[in-house]
């Protein structure tokens, strides 16, 4: 099962992977085309009632697929007025040819007649609100009619993640859906097929360039309401709390505070004028220092656990008492890390181990990736947090879903990468759900080091990846 967003994020992954969208709607097309031949007989008449999206576009593909029927294609509204390119471009070599195309821009001169089989390519997954004209008169009419419908995608009118449907909706008695069946339609009562349309797997596996669309989908993304991030770190290191706040700023997050202990507190804001910082007393975290920690964490959206931390008996038990007590969503890193599989927590985690931390926590690790992933699997289920193990290639699971992240370059392996990357997690855990952050986080983190790598060549600074993280977000 697939919802929409996850789709368009799958789709433009595959656009990516150089399969464009444009090649699936020919799938598509045949797809449709294949199932309206298992439903009538040579010969036979067959409407196709097509949209001004890619909806419309499918059925505008299958007419080609289509020369043993006699085919009638009905395109509601102007032909001026189809909303994409690859759409537009199929309209267009319909003309071409000799099958009849009608333009219907007054749904009083719509003419079903009485096909053996009428299709619905009105609408699919891009519907918004009621269908309104002509598209609402023309769902009438394909309702009133004695005429069986295929429906291409959904039913339209109906929300494909929701199955409801805001005003008239197709009554579709088929639906031929693509990749991979939707949410909504286990509430439509038609028969579903869904259709190969050619998708390479390694969309869906591999984190690409589309997840990004999961960022600028988000309902609220005009508001500027991008969640606020504690980092909590340093002591025995000054560097890494730094650098793990400037990435959580360049990622996106509106406000980012740093709690360190305030012998360093004057050097982790020398190196950045946009930080708040906060020292509490001393020179590391020590369990005296939890009450007032937990406080300002509850402040925010998100923590940034672990960031030169280091890994004193103190600073580990304070680690753990904080966990035990903390109940929000955290990105645990670095020394911090060790503790995770021993407390008792309610806080959502990330944990972002290198293979060695990994294995210091209890997990296994495997040189093929294939195998490596699914023994990443298995530990996020066992540790019951999502996991994001770097490396050459990324691993991200939480123990449902498991991605792979491809970005990056050997040039990473400098200090301070990891902090970069566990404050662009913080940051984006504060509007996605924790394995997409930690997905998009892996991916864009590797992108800014490719970005880097382009320009600079090698040799490249974790302060170098926190000044290309914007250039990293806007994708190919
Ligand atoms: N991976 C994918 O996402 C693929 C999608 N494909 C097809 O593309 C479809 C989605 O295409 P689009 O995103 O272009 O969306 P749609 O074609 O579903 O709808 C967009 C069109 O509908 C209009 N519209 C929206 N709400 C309306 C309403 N209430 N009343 C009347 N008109 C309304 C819009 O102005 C626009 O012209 C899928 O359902 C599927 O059929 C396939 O071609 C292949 C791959
Ligand atoms: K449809």
């Amino acid at each position: 099962m697939i919802t929409s967003d996850e789709m368009a994020v799958v789709d433009a992954n595959s656009e990516a992977l150089g399969v464009p969208r444009k090649q699936l709607m020919e799938s598509s097309g045949n797809a449709v085309a294949r199932e309206v031949r298992a439903r009538t007989e040579a010969g036979d008449a067959v409407a196709l009632v097509c949209g001004r999206g890619n909806n419309g576009g499918d059925a505008l593909v299958a007419a080609r697929f289509l020369r043993t029927r006699d085919v009638t294609v009905h395109l509601l509204g102007r032909p001026e007025t189809i909303t994409t390119d690859i759409a537009r471009e199929n309209w267009d070599a319909l003309g071409q040819t000799d099958i009849d195309a009608r333009v219907v821009t007054d749904s009083r001169d719509f003419d079903l007649d009485s096909p053996a089989l009428a299709v619905d390519a009105m609408l699919g997954t891009g519907v918004t609100g009621a269908l309104r004209e002509p598209e609402a008169t023309v769902a009438y009419a394909l309702n009133d009619a004695d005429v069986p419908v295929l429906a291409v995608d959904t039913p339209s009118g109906v929300d494909a993640d929701t199955g409801t449907a805001a005003g008239v909706a197709v009554d579709a008695d088929a639906v031929v859906t693509f990749h991979d069946t939707k949410p909504g339609l286990s509430e439509v009562d038609a028969e579903v097929t869904v259709a190969d349309i050619g998708i390479p797997t390694a969309a869906e596996t591999f984190v690409a360039s589309g997840d990004l669309l999961r960022l600028s989908r988000l309902p609220d993304s005009h508001k500027g309401d991008h969640g606020e991030v504690l980092v909590v770190g340093g002591g025995p290191y000054t560097g890494a709390p730094a650098l793990a706040a400037q990435a959580a700023l360049r990622a996106g997050a509106d406000l980012v505070r740093v709690a360190c202990p305030d012998a360093i507190a004057s050097d982790v804001q020398g190196y950045a004028e946009d930080l708040i910082v906060h020292g509490y007393e001393g020179r590391r975290l020590a369990s005296d220092h939890v009450d007032e920690v937990l406080a300002r964490a509850q402040e925010h959206d998100t923590v940034v656990f672990g960031p030169g931390l280091g890994d004193h008996d103190a600073t580990l038990d304070a680690v753990a008492s904080f966990l035990e007590r903390y109940d929000g969503t955290a990105v645990v890193d670095a020394d911090a890390l060790q503790v995770v599989p021993e407390v008792e927590t309610d806080a959502t985690l990330v944990c972002t181990p290198h293979q060695g931390e990994l294995r210091a926590m209890g997990g296994e690790t495997a040189d093929d990736p294939e195998r490596r992933a699914s023994l990443v699997e298995s530990f996020a289920t066992e540790v019951g947090h999502t996991l994001l193990v770097k490396g050459a290639e990324d691993v991200i699971s939480d123990g449902e879903y498991t991605r792979r992240n491809r970005t990056g370059n050997p040039g990473m392996t400098v200090g301070g990468t990891g902090d970069v990357l566990a404050g662009t997690v913080g940051a984006l855990a504060c509007l996605l759900c924790p394995r997409d952050a930690a997905a998009v986080g892996a991916y864009a983190n590797g992108r800014a080091g490719d970005l880097v790598h382009e320009s600079l060549g090698a040799g490249l600074t974790a302060s170098d990846l926190v000044d290309a993280l914007p250039r990293a977000f806007e994708g190919e």
